[in-house]
């Protein structure tokens, strides 16, 4: 950072390191013009030229006095911040996440700043199509964007560069974009919308009875306005807020009246997001005291968090985890600090924020990345400013500028989905969140009923404090599992479809006491497979290595991978012949069948096919909310977080093909996700039971989950991990090599692992060809890196697969070679 105390830096030329929001490998050196020395600060936004003629805005890393030795610096166009927007913490942040997962600074700016605050040369500029803003507040060149854009619904920026034929805009539009006037024209797929409804407030200066007086006599001539005038007073007398709707009802009037006492400032109108949730049934919990258990893991945590940064509360299903957590927060808001809620899932949101908005109110708020870019930038300069305390989001969250940072908690912290896969950077949530929390002094509180070996490992090295709930809230038992053998249902012909006898019964008894059930496949589609019985020839897909699933509804044959889809087949297209056997199961033929079966119940399906559309997945989970669905059946989606205190029955139609994974996390992960899944059932009063189906009822997995023996799975994993040298004993690092030439990709990577091998010895393995081995038409080797992080230095180790990255990517032989570096690949 820079050291401002020196009072000579006026004299000198001033250089600034910038982070350009591109997959560069590094920072740039701009010479700052002098008349821009004084808004020099880490942090802010500057304009700049990279390349030919592109210009981006890039932040501000740091600055020296010394000129780059390589090539000659160009001037900074502008300046855009008046006060930095990335704040030190992050830049902090960035510079580990840069570190510790072998990415570019630029991709993590790429992926932290909504677009909103990085415009580009190609970024598209829109109108605000709400837009209520006064034409008299705008300067003249403003006024040219406005009146091109109206004439052009939307604009590059390169275009309006030459629409107002001067090179740096930028300061303009950011102009215009503070005032809400232009927005930036998103092209990604259909964002998430929360449902939203209109506020009327009235403006601030009529609070004054004097200038009421007068705006009521001005509005003489506008009978219309004074009954919405009328209207308001009265129906802000007794509600906080009013809704346009109930104005416009109450005072007869249209939204143009309404609009253009808008327009006359005498009303704001807001958005508000409402809940999917009546008031009325959350007045209910909304004061709450904890019992003895949890008033004991409370004061323990706290205690704990005296002198461990991070902790772990290991609390089974339907603990109540999330009430600790709500006086927790109570707590830090007291503090006044801010505090965030990392949850796995967009999806989870939903319900979390009805739950956490009846304390929080206002002062918490939603981010993901499905929110329109627009909406994240304001929230960003909320979260800057100190606005918002509470920030329930998913993993994407952990790039908001804290202002004040007290308290983190990562609820289901086991989940996979906080990794981040594709694009750079492949962090993981949680870790970054528990760096950010250091770099910040925030307390961090992970929670999961079945842990992450690397997280309990951590615990019980005292690492972490760890704080234990084991009953469930309520006195409820923990639900009851049965194990059922679908060999031998099988043999004796019990088995409908895939249905064994015990689970049809005990649907059957469940639907009967009007109770809901959950039935769990780990799968979509309708089959996974076709088999052709004559050649044996199975359908795959054409840019691929994978068998093509067979979706029902539509009638496709479809690609899990790349999307690919084809109509489906009645005749083998190698053979001819008209044997197709179908294998493996879906939730989609799951559902098909059991309507089959049991005609008169009203089944729902909750999966990656059903969600697609806005809000399908709250409309699904509203109708079973409210009994209008008595089973819903579906993949992982239905296996967290749910707190429905109606179902007493879950299914899990075949764990084997949970278990049989391969992937060294698989008897894990199983054990996570068979777990949360049972923690769905019973919730409040009556028992649950969990009926498990499958080939190997004496699995060790399958009996652990039966037993709740979280401990067993543990101690066991863990020696599988030291011995075949797994996380959390050694660190993996993978190098995924693409080609789409099948045997140059062999030969390179064949190449690079010999040089790796000649540096690191037999920590490097491989390549070897991943479970899928061609995915869009690129090739995959792979080669593994273990790690024994106790006798290594990874910081050394990652250097040198940096250095030897970039000499392998500079190589003219390896042309058209893609190479991914993913840390802990999860
Ligand atoms: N002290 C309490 N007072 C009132 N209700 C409670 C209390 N503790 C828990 N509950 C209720 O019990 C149910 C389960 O609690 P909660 O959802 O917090 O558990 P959890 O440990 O987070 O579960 P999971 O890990 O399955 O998500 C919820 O409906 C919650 O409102
Ligand atoms: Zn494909």
């Amino acid at each position: 950072m820079i050291n401002f105390e020196s009072d000579d830096h006026f004299q000198q030329t001033l250089f600034v390191e910038v982070v350009l929001p591109l997959a560069i490998p590094r920072t740039y050196t701009y010479r700052v013009p002098k008349h821009l020395n004084d808004g020099v600060e880490s942090g802010r936004r500057v304009v700049v030229q990279f390349g030919k003629s592109k210009i981006y805005t890039a932040i501000i890393f740091s600055s020296s006095n010394k000129a780059p030795s390589s090539y000659e610096a160009k001037y900074l166009l502008d300046i855009l911040d008046e006060k930095a927007i990335v704040t030190p913490a992050q830049i902090k942040l960035w510079q580990w996440l840069s570190d510790y997962y072998l990415c570019t600074l630029g991709e993590i700016m790429a992926a932290a700043l909504p677009s909103a605050l990085k415009l580009a040369s190609e970024t598209r500029i829109v109108l605000n199509p709400q837009h209520t803003f006064d034409r008299n507040q705008l300067n003249d060149k403003e006024f040219l964007i406005l009146d091109a854009l109206e004439l052009k619904s939307e604009l590059s920026i390169t275009e309006i560069t030459k629409i107002l034929a001067q090179k740096s805009v930028f300061p303009l539009l950011k102009s215009l974009l503070d005032k809400k006037v232009i927005f930036i024209l998103e092209e990604i797929e259909e964002k998430f919308q929360p449902k939203k409804i209109a506020i009327v407030h009235l403006h601030q200066m009529y609070d004054d009875k004097e200038n009421l007086k007068i705006l009521f006599s001005e509005l003489e001539k506008a009978p219309k306005q004074v009954d919405a005038l009328l209207a308001f007073l009265k129906l802000s007398k007794d509600k906080t807020e009013v809704k346009k709707a109930d104005l416009m009802e109450t005072a007869g009037v249209s939204a143009a009246i309404i609009k253009s006492m808008a327009d006359k400032e005498i009303f704001n109108i807001g958005q508000k997001v409402i809940s999917r949730f009546s008031s009325e049934d959350l007045a209910v919990i909304s004061d709450f005291t904890l019992n003895e258990e949890q008033s004991l893991a409370f004061r323990e945590i706290k205690t704990s968090f005296e002198n461990k940064p991070v902790v772990l509360l290991h609390g089974v299903t339907s603990s109540g985890k999330t009430q600790i957590y709500i006086r927790l927060i109570e707590e830090y808001l007291a503090k006044g600090k801010q505090v965030l809620y990392l949850l796995p899932e967009i999806a989870l949101t939903g319900q979390m924020i009805d739950r956490l908005k009846i304390y929080f109110k206002s002062q918490i708020i939603v981010y993901h990345s499905k929110f329109n870019d627009n909406e994240r930038a304001e929230i960003w300069q909320k979260v800057l400013n100190d606005e918002v305390k509470v920030i329930l989001g998913a993993r994407s969250s952990v790039f908001l500028p804290f202002a004040d940072l007290g308290f983190i908690i990562i609820d289901e912290e086991h989940e996979a989905s906080f990794k981040q896969f594709e694009p750079a950077p492949r962090y993981h949530a949680r870790d970054a969140a528990i760096v950010l929390g250091n770099i910040m002094n925030a307390k961090i509180l992970l929670g999961s009923a079945t842990p992450s070996l690397e997280t309990y490992f951590n615990a019980l090295n005292n690492k972490y404090g760890l704080v234990k709930l084991s009953s469930r809230y309520g006195g409820v038992k923990p639900p009851k599992v049965e194990v059922v053998s679908i060999a031998e249902e099988r043999n004796r012909k019990l088995i409908k479809e895939n249905f064994t006898s015990v689970l049809l019964d005990n649907i059957n008894e469940t639907l009967a006491l009007k109770e809901q059930v959950i039935l769990f496949q780990n799968r979509r589609g309708y089959v996974p497979i076709l088999i052709c019985k004559t050649c044996g020839n199975s359908p795959k897909c054409i840019n691929c290595d994978v068998s093509l699933t067979y979706h029902k509804a539509g009638g496709k044959l479809h690609c899990h991978y790349c999307g690919y889809k084809e109509d489906n087949i009645s005749e083998c297209p190698a053979c001819s012949s008209k044997h197709i056997e179908y294998k493996g199961l879906g939730t989609e033929k799951i559902e098909d069948d059991l309507k089959v079966i049991l005609p008169d119940v009203k089944i729902g399906r909750l999966d990656y096919d059903t969600t697609r559309n806005k809000n399908a997945h709250q409309v699904i989970l509203n109708d079973f909310e409210e009994r209008k669905l008595d089973i819903l059946v579906g993949t992982q989606m239905v296996a967290k977080g749910l707190d429905f205190e109606n179902i007493t029955l879950i299914g899990i139609i075949n764990a084997d093909s949970i278990i049989q994974f391969p992937d060294f996390r698989a008897y894990e992960r199983s054990y996570q996700m068979l777990s949360q899944v049972a923690g769905r059932a019973g919730r409040r009063s009556k028992q649950g039971k969990v009926i498990i189906q499958t080939y190997d009822t004496k699995h060790r997995i399958i009996q652990q989950v039966v037993a709740s023996d979280y401990e067993g799975m543990y101690r066991e994993e863990m020696i599988e991990r030291l011995q075949f040298k797994y996380p959390p004993f050694y660190k993996i690092i993978q190098i995924n090599i693409k080609h789409k030439d099948l045997g140059i990709l062999l030969a390179i990577s064949e190449n690079f692992a010999k040089l790796l091998r000649h540096h690191l010895g037999d920590m490097v393995l491989g390549p070897h060809s991943p479970l899928v081995g061609r995915v869009r038409n690129y090739y995959i080797q792979t080669i593994t890196i273990k790690i024994d992080w106790k006798s290594q230095s990874l910081l050394k180790i990652k250097n040198l697969l940096k250095e030897q990255v970039s000499v392998f990517e500079a190589d003219k032989n390896n042309k058209g070679a893609f190479v991914i570096i993913d840390v802990d690949p999860y």
